[in-house]
């Protein structure tokens, strides 16, 4: 597993430290990855995303990655490579909120989403076709990471 390392002693840009994964369904030879579709807030509603959430005090991203994947879809999720953002803390989402991408796999359980919870849906989203994952109703602050994400994995 790669980490870009943050600076320590330097304040964060970035108030909010959200992670999300980018879960393959094989680490080796990848042909799909698993997009979850938002229940909340309403102006999100719909729209596809990894899953993840806001890391909390005393656990590191990836801790928090792991939790959340457990919590969220009900999986125990290896983590693999980061897809590097352009800053220390990732993707900037908004002006007070920065994203770090994980690729992973699934290593227990079988992803679903956690009912009345953060998801309406969860989908394999297959690699092939780069158009058809760009065409799907993104967060749009996520494009550019699923653009990352593709080039990372042509790689
Ligand atoms: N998980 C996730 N959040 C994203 C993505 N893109 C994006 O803009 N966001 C935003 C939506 C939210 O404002 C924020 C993450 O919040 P969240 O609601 O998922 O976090 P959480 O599970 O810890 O939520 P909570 O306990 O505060 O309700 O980041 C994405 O791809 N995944």
């Amino acid at each position: 597993m790669t980490s870009q390392p943050r600076p320590t002693g330097l304040p964060s840009r970035f108030r909010t430290q959200v992670v999300g994964a980018a879960l393959l369904d094989d680490a080796a030879r990848p042909t799909s990855f698993l997009a979850a579709q938002r229940a909340y807030p309403e102006a999100l509603r719909g729209l596809w995303e990894f899953p993840g959430g806001k890391q909390e005090p005393d656990e590191s991203c990836e801790q928090a990655l792991v939790r959340e994947c457990a919590e969220e879809l009900g999986v125990r999720v290896e983590l693999r490579d980061e897809v590097p953002g352009p800053h220390p803390q990732g993707w900037p989402l908004k002006d007070t909120a920065a994203m770090r991408v994980w690729t992973g796999t699934v290593a227990g359980g079988q992803p679903a989403p956690a009912a009345g919870e953060d998801h309406l849906a969860v989908r394999w989203v297959p690699l092939g076709d780069p158009e058809a994952v760009l065409s799907l109703p993104w967060i749009p602050a996520d494009l550019p990471i699923v653009h990352a994400l593709l080039e990372q994995l042509a790689r």
